[in-house]
């Protein structure tokens, strides 16, 4: 089941096929309260990408984003490759910024201890719109005095 129906007010996220991902299908919400749109590899269909255990990838998605200012992609692993096969992605939550135009890559990881094989059209990974919040940066000479002060890793214990 795919769903294509957005949430009420939902940005407009315009996508461009390259011409390696020409006939592969759009990125889609598998189910109607899916957070993240499947993305797939487009690898060539004679040649497989490998990942060697412990080995990373970048894996192409044939895919420009064009995403609204105010928003970002977030590129997550799908969890099922992770629990069957310990691919993931190695820089997650990957930040596909809105001004970005190039080709949305994603970079995988064999935390597993088998050969993975990255076939073309195969679902890879997940990106979440989400918005974002830029803040304004100011200089001080002394950071306001809080509870907690410089106590952090571990500072309140564990119980
Ligand atoms: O998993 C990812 C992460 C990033 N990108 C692209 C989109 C993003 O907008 C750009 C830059 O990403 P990031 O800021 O994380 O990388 P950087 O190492 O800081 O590179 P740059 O100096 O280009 O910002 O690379 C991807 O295609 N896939
Ligand atoms: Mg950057």
């Amino acid at each position: 089941m795919t769903s294509t129906a957005a949430t009420s007010s939902a940005p407009v996220i315009g996508i461009v096929r390259l011409p390696h991902a020409s006939d592969l299908p759009l990125p889609s919400y598998e189910t109607s309260g899916a957070a993240g749109m499947d993305l797939r590899a487009a690898v060539p269909d004679d040649r497989p990408l490998l990942i060697l255990p412990g080995k990373r990838a970048l894996v192409p998605t044939g895919l420009i984003f064009e995403i609204p200012e105010g928003f970002e992609g977030q590129i997550r692993p799908r969890s099922g490759l992770a629990f069957k096969h310990g691919i993931t992605c190695l820089n997650t939550p990957g930040t596909i910024d809105s001004d970005y135009r190039g080709e949305v890559k994603v970079l995988l990881i064999n935390h597993g201890d088998e050969d993975f094989y990255i076939e073309r059209g195969m679902r890879i990974a997940q990106m979440v719109i989400a918005s974002v919040t830029r803040a304004a940066i100011e200089e001080r000479d002394l950071a306001a005095a809080t509870t907690r002060g410089a106590g952090g890793f571990g500072s309140t214990g564990t119980a």
